[in-house]
């Protein structure tokens, strides 16, 4: 039976909610974990299926990316940094987080990063109709879904320590790993 030592863990959140920025800060501080941003990884190994000229990005091969992506995962110690999440397989998936920020916080921070008014809008709404937080309800189970506010700098040191704090606990109660077979 193949298992991973550690867990792997999703940071999702609407666009500009800060999953970079919280990955990085954990990869940092836990050097055995590795911070995959999905779209460089998507790059890296050729996941395209098409351009989407209306919202000039590429349209990603699901299959292909979790096809990619799951020797990493059944090895554990896995940042997953995307908007998406309920494509990766629930038994692999240890924890799921998803960021949360004010409109007005999150509208600033798109501007500056000089997003079209449309892109704005478009993000703006989707965090407004908590469409990535009940795309990560659908896809897992409850108790593996924690929302976090991202709206200050404060946020991102004691989300940080949340979830290092929640790794500890997974390591004791997992001392043996957690299997990457599906449970009965
Ligand atoms: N909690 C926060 N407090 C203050 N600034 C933040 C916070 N979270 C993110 N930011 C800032 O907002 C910007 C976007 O952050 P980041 O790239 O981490 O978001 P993201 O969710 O990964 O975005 P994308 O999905 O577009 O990659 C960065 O300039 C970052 O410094």
């Amino acid at each position: 039976m193949s298992t991973r030592p550690l867990p792997n863990i999703i940071i999702t959140g609407t666009p500009g909610t800060g999953k970079s920025s919280h990955c990085e800060r954990i990869a940092n501080e836990l050097g055995a974990f590795t911070h995959i941003n999905v779209t460089d990884f998507a790059k890296e190994h050729d996941c395209f299926d098409g351009y989407d000229e209306e919202r000039k990005s590429h349209i990603v091969d699901e299959d292909k990316l979790v096809d990619a992506m799951e020797p990493l995962l059944e090895r554990g110690a896995i940042l997953i940094d995307w908007h998406a999440n309920d494509l990766f397989p629930e038994r692999l998936i240890d924890l799921v987080v998803v960021l949360k920020t004010d409109n007005g916080v999150l509208y600033e921070r798109l501007e500056k990063r000089g997003y079209a008014q449309n892109k704005i809008d478009e993000n703006i709404d989707c965090e407004i109709m908590g469409i990535v937080l009940n795309e990560a309800r659908e896809g897992y189970a409850e108790e593996i879904v924690v929302e976090l506010d991202s709206n200050s700098v404060e946020d991102i040191e004691s989300n940080v320590e949340r979830v290092i704090s929640w790794i500890d606990t997974w390591k004791l109660n997992n001392p043996l790993g957690a299997s990457n077979e599906l449970s009965v």
